[in-house]
């Protein structure tokens, strides 16, 4: 049985979007709480019924979470341009060695804005 399992993590963190025009909003100094869903897709083994446990799956991203949580994230290695789109990216890159069933990022910027990475 193939299955996708996702957990959530948050974190609250500043940035600034320097590629976009003069005057839009998002050059300017402000902050989100950030959420994103950690998706890990796999086949069941029969005898356990189960992936991987989800408390593996914690283990996995909270240090990354650490690194992020109530920072400047402009300052953040690799995260100069710290688009949704980057910051996806930038959590497969950093997640994916340790959690090799990683199978999508969604980053949820705002309530109505996400981005999907699939590696
Ligand atoms: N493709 C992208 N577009 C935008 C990004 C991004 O990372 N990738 N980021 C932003 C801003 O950081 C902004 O904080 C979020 O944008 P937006 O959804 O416009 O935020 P609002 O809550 O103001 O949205 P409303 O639906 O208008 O309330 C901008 N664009
Ligand atoms: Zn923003």
């Amino acid at each position: 049985m193939r299955v996708r399992l996702s957990k959530t993590f948050r974190f609250e963190a500043a940035h600034s979007l320097p590629t976009f025009p003069d005057g839009h909003k998002c050059r300017r100094l402000h902050g989100h709480s950030f959420r994103f869903d950690v998706f890990v897709e796999g086949d069941v083994d029969p005898a356990r019924g189960f992936l991987i446990d989800y408390g593996d799956i914690k283990r996995a991203v909270d240090p990354i979470v650490k690194r992020l949580d109530h920072y400047y994230l402009n300052e953040i290695e690799g995260l100069a341009n710290p688009t949704a789109e980057v910051i996806s990216r930038w959590l497969w890159d950093h997640i994916k060695p340790g959690l090799p069933l990683l199978a999508s990022i969604v980053v949820h910027e705002t309530c109505s804005s996400s981005c999907e990475y699939r590696g």
